[in-house]
């Protein structure tokens, strides 16, 4: 019999109906209570919250148990049961850091745990499955959702309610008629060390280049002292022309600025000047490339609080990126 640990964090799956809207109400006991598992399982609850709560310091909460599960000699495997709002950057969060052949589940629900058609139960019993099992070894840090486990890279909410909602990463594995079929292997990237001490207190604003907006915001988040910036350009990374100052003004005051872009696929490219990512980047951005901005922003904050001499820390992004 295989051995998972699932570690509860809150979000729908663990919800139910009050006044004035769902809450987070359920133990990770409870949540397991509605799904008929044959696996041998230990719980624990880290947080029990709605993931558009979550702080830098509930990742590294997370990620701490993880590897506290993983170390247990007999555990197969990890689930964890989370809000599907930010359950991408956790997902990837966790990956970049992750040293083990043990699989890592992240699963959720869309619809609340008292809601007649929640897909919780069923969600939380694949993961569970996919966790134990032999097939998952090597698979990395996956998002569990509605029967397809992806690769928490590039994976993100494509929904705001439909139960499948997940895409995006390398398609790992699925069941089909209920049986586990193992897909693909992520493609490697090097483990990051943990992030430093500061992590928790880092502050980096995403700022949108939409048409018409102005590089104000962007100035006034260095003014208040952000610790880098994620700059959603529009296309292939361009940006309205004002930017390309601000991002100078950031590069040399040492806040990092990373360029990503709003389109769901497809790399930043240096194609337009003019305001364009070939200036942008000239004066000093980090590309996202294939990243999407959300993720990007875990990586550069990740990086940030180990206090990376700047060349390093250009060197491990690209690493990452690429
Ligand atoms: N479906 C969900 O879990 C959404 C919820 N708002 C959360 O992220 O916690």
């Amino acid at each position: 019999m295989s051995f998972v640990h699932v570690i509860g964090t809150g979000g729908t799956i663990a919800s139910r109906a009050e006044t004035g809207g769902a809450v987070v109400a359920d133990s990770t006991e409870q949540v397991l209570e509605s799904t008929t598992l044959g696996t041998e399982i230990t719980t624990e609850d880290v947080l029990q919250i709605n993931s558009f709560h979550l702080t830098f310091a509930d990742l590294v909460a997370i990620q701490q148990a993880v590897v506290a599960a993983i170390h247990t000699p007999d555990v197969d495997g990890v689930v964890i049961t989370h809000g599907t709002d930010t359950m991408e950057e956790t997902a990837f969060f966790l990956s970049l850091l992750h040293d083990s052949p043990k699989p890592v589940v992240v699963t959720g629900a869309q619809r609340a745990a008292d809601q007649a058609d929640t897909d919780g139960p069923e969600n939380l019993r694949q993961a569970v499955i996919a966790a134990g099992s032999e097939h998952m070894r090597d698979a990395g840090v996956v998002i569990g959702f509605d029967a397809e486990f992806h690769a928490a890279r590039h994976t993100r909410k494509r929904h705001t309610l439909a139960t499948s909602t997940f895409s995006g990463g390398t398609l790992v594995a699925q069941f089909y008629h209920d049986e586990l079929t193992r897909l693909a292997t992520p493609a490697p990237y090097p483990i990051l060390d943990i992030p430093g001490p500061n992590f928790a207190q880092l502050d980096i604003p995403v700022i949108d280049a939409a048409p018409g907006s102005g590089a104000e915001l962007f100035h006034a988040a260095l003014e208040y002292g952000a610790h880098g910036i994620v700059l959603q350009g529009v296309g292939a990374g361009n940006a309205p022309p004002t930017f390309t100052k601000a991002v100078e003004t950031a590069v040399e005051a040492g806040v990092p600025v990373v360029l990503s872009t709003r389109v769901p696929s497809g790399p930043v490219a240096p194609i337009y000047g003019n305001g364009g990512a070939v200036t942008l980047l000239a004066a000093g951005a980090l590309s996202a490339n294939q990243l999407n901005t959300y993720q990007a922003r875990i990586l550069l904050a990740v990086l940030l609080s180990q206090q990376l001499p700047e060349d390093t820390l250009r060197a491990v992004f690209a690493a990452q990126t690429g």
